[in-house]
């Protein structure tokens, strides 16, 4: 078989279009393939930045990571190519954009909505999971959307910050870190099963369960490290229990990804359920 050499890409294969986002290292074009039309997400990042930040091995990390990964819940890294100030990472474009506006444009999610994005995303880290890769970032900014209103993860590297509606807290809120990160103790992958909890709770309220309140972050830290929340009346039962047999403050006793795939709240808001 002929061995397929990926093609060297440089900035002249592309047409660059519209801003999409800008992140702490560089901004996220839209842009197409001139060859084929082919429509990708562009980030550019600034190489002087990430030498600053010794981010260098990390980004290594995300490229070897993203090229094992495929799965429709997963963003695509397509690529990443670089010139003296740049390295470019050719991404799938998600048109839809991030999860994060929508849920703030209409404050929370219908339970049939919320369901839907938290079983994509459980086939996804279950998918990630097998393979020992652990996200370690889950967040509604980390969260793409397509055309088809699929769920996509993206940014196994650092989070990208819309332009706008960003979160109070900067570079990486403190709202989605597990008792296990607080507590700096060893941590594995069940800390994304952690976060999958806060997730759901945050879909279906608008608000992270251990929100940053005005008395600061050190409350937070303390309410998450009792894992200290408390669930609004109008959120369903069979939500009520997958959101608290996520979020336990024992790694081991978090549902497991396969037991999220069949909790009743999941398997009752199945469209074409049997
Ligand atoms: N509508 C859209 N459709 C597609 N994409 C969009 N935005 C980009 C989402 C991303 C996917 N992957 C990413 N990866 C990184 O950013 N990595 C990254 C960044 C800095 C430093 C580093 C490191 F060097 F520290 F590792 C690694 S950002 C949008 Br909006």
């Amino acid at each position: 078989p002929t061995i397929r050499t990926p093609p060297l890409w440089t900035l002249n294969n592309f047409d660059l279009g519209s801003g999409l986002g800008k992140g702490q290292f560089g901004r996220v074009y839209l842009a197409r393939e001139k060859t084929s039309g082919f429509i990708v997400a562009l980030k550019v990042l600034n190489i002087s930045e990430l030498i600053k930040n010794n981010a260098e091995k990390q980004l290594l990390r995300e490229v070897e990571i993203q090229n094992n990964l495929r799965h429709p819940n997963i963003l695509r890294l397509y690529g990443h190519f670089y010139d003296k100030k740049y390295v470019f990472l050719i991404l799938e474009y998600a048109a839809k954009g991030e999860l994060f506006r929508h849920l703030r444009k209409c404050t929370r999610f219908t339970e049939k909505r919320a369901s839907k994005y938290i079983a994509q995303m459980a086939g996804a880290l279950g998918y990630i999971h097998k393979k020992h890769v652990i996200h370690r970032d889950i967040k509604p900014e980390n969260l793409l959307l397509d055309l088809d209103d699929q769920l996509k993860i993206a940014d196994f590297g650092w989070s990208v910050h819309a332009p706008s509606q960003r979160r109070k807290t900067l570079c990486g809120t403190k709202d989605y870190l597990p008792p296990e990160m607080v507590e700096n103790q060893p941590h594995d992958e069940k800390i994304d099963l952690w976060s999958l909890g806060v997730l759901c709770y945050e879909l279906l309220t608008g608000n992270a369960p251990f929100e940053e309140s005005a008395n600061g972050r050190d409350t937070t830290y303390k309410r998450i490290a009792k894992a200290d929340f408390t669930i609004p009346d109008h959120v369903s039962v069979d939500a009520r229990d997958l959101i608290s047999s996520l979020l336990q403050r024992d790694p081991n006793k978090r549902l497991p990804i396969k037991n999220v795939l069949n909790h009743p709240w999941i398997l009752k808001h199945q469209k074409n359920s049997n």
